[in-house]
């Protein structure tokens, strides 16, 4: 029997730091937004960062800023490019890129997720992420992007 091969996105994803709980602890204490998608869907109650595909002629840039004013009903400032990982899961072959980005207006309300909440990396290695997450959190936990704003 023949599988269909699952179609390619590319979608991304912002690593959003929590204002001020940054002053003099080093990224190791910091906290990043993170959301639970929704229950019933695909990879329904796993964690993610918030984002979303993007769509054809669209920049990485401005799907971000879309899809977390969409979602999150917030403005953000995208920087530079953190991470970039490719996961296959059975309906869907991921292309997930992380940026770094920045709230610019706004406080995250959770239009289209099922909860919203601040974690440390370390807290994040706790939670049930989505697959394609998992090499992306160790480098994060790790220290492997650099400078994150
Ligand atoms: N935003 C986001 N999506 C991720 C991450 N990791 C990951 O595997 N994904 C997957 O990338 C896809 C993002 O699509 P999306 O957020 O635009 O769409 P969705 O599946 O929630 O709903 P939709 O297709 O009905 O619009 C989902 O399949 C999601 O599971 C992540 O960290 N952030």
């Amino acid at each position: 029997m023949t599988r269909a091969v699952p179609r390619t996105v590319r979608v991304v994803a912002a690593l959003i730091p929590q204002p001020s709980s940054d002053r003099g602890q080093g990224d190791g204490g910091r906290r990043f937004l993170v959301q639970q998608r929704l229950p019933g869907g695909s990879r329904a109650l796993l964690w993610e960062f918030p984002g979303g595909k993007v769509e054809a002629g669209e920049t990485d840039e401005a799907a971000l800023a879309r899809e977390c004013r969409e979602e999150l009903d917030v403005e953000l400032s995208v920087g530079r490019r953190l991470w970039e990982g490719r996961h296959t899961y059975p309906d869907l072959t991921v292309e997930l890129v992380l940026y770094a980005a920045a709230l610019v207006s706004g406080e995250p309300k959770p239009l289209g997720a099922h909860m919203l909440a601040f974690h440390t990396p370390t807290e994040m290695q706790a939670l049930p992420f989505c697959e394609a997450d998992v090499p992306l959190l160790e480098d994060l936990l790790a220290g492997r992007m650099g400078a994150l704003d």
